[in-house]
């Protein structure tokens, strides 16, 4: 039984009437939504997942999919005995990581994910940054405090990539071509390596260069929560840095607001961090009144 069954036909008009407006509004517009790892866990959301993305098609947005896959690439590192440490919520990655790491991501996860699309009506392109040369990035590093002496170090990611370029030249060629883009987060450095990259980051350096009406990062949470685990409905910056200096954002939320920060910064209209594993999560947030994640703003 769907979900339609339950309410009635002269409902069911006033819901797509009510969803005009919106749908006016992101007419021809860019949002990017990415999807994690997490959000991504049962079929049957992946699935609905991908005909509400269908749907932003067919209604003349232009959605561009980039997608996580961290949970999926810690069972098959731990099917090969693989072991993988975290730090700022960034996977470190040896050379076994990486080649695992992009077998995952480029491989099973996106034409999975390309396949519920089609099979959904869509026609999704499955790429990753490397395609095209989409995503040039740098070796990446994050500052540590040493939990013995609390002195600040550098820590060797290994081949974890920060975005330093976007080129735009094959998105283009998708973009408002009825083709929607399934990304990867996998760059290439200028000599050439494959490189990591945190799906959070990679998605606001896609929107950022896009300069996307909308950025949806997708989770396994309802947003950002304080610290009694509550959920913090509007977040300004300057609020999300602090929250992240005290403790408050840790693990992988930690990319997930940065990159939030990083796209209001580079123009991006709006950031939003919401529960992916709620039904329909990206037609409730963009096509209803009622906001369900986390607004980081100005
Ligand atoms: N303040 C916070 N609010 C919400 N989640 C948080 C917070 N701090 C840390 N987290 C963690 O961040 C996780 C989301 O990041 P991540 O596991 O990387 O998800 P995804 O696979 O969707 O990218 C949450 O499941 C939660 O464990
Ligand atoms: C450098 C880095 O941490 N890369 C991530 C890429 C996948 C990802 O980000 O997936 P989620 O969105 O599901 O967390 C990783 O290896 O897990």
């Amino acid at each position: 039984m769907s979900d339609d069954s339950r309410i009635s036909p002269l409902d069911q008009a006033r819901i797509l009437s009510e969803a005009l407006p919106h749908m006016q509004r992101y007419d021809e517009e860019t949002i990017v939504i990415k999807y994690g790892g997490h959000a991504m866990g049962s079929e049957n959301v992946a699935r609905q997942f991908a005909s509400d993305i269908v749907l932003l098609e067919q209604t003349a947005i232009n959605p561009v999919v980039v997608h996580g896959g961290g949970p999926q690439i810690a069972a098959m590192l731990q099917r090969l005995g693989i072991k993988s440490e975290f730090a700022a919520g960034l996977r470190i990655t040896d050379a076994a990581t990486i080649e695992i790491v992009e077998m995952v991501l480029a491989g099973s996860i996106n034409k999975q994910l390309v396949g519920y699309i089609n099979e959904a009506g869509g026609k999704a392109v499955g790429l990753c940054g490397k395609d095209g040369n989409m995503v040039t990035a740098a070796k990446a590093t994050r500052m540590l405090a040493d939990p013995d002496s609390n002195i600040e170090k550098v820590v060797d990611l290994g081949f974890v990539g920060e975005p330093e370029k976007v080129d735009l030249t094959l998105l283009n060629q998708l973009i408002g071509h009825e083709l929607i883009p399934v990304l990867a987060p996998l760059a290439t450095s200028k000599g050439g390596q494959t490189f990591n990259v945190n799906a959070d980051i990679f998605a606001g350096a896609v929107a950022g260069a896009l300069k996307a009406k909308r950025l949806l990062l997708l989770t396994d949470v309802p947003g950002v929560l304080d610290k009694s685990k509550q959920l913090i409905p509007e977040l300004s910056i300057s609020d999300a840095r602090k929250l992240i200096a005290d403790g408050t954002i840790s693990g992988g939320m930690i990319p997930k607001v940065e990159t939030c920060i990083y796209a209001l910064e580079q123009g991006v209209g709006g950031v939003v961090i919401i529960d992916g594993k709620t039904p329909h999560a990206v037609l409730l947030e963009l096509f209803t009144n009622q906001g369900t994640g986390t607004l980081i703003h100005k």
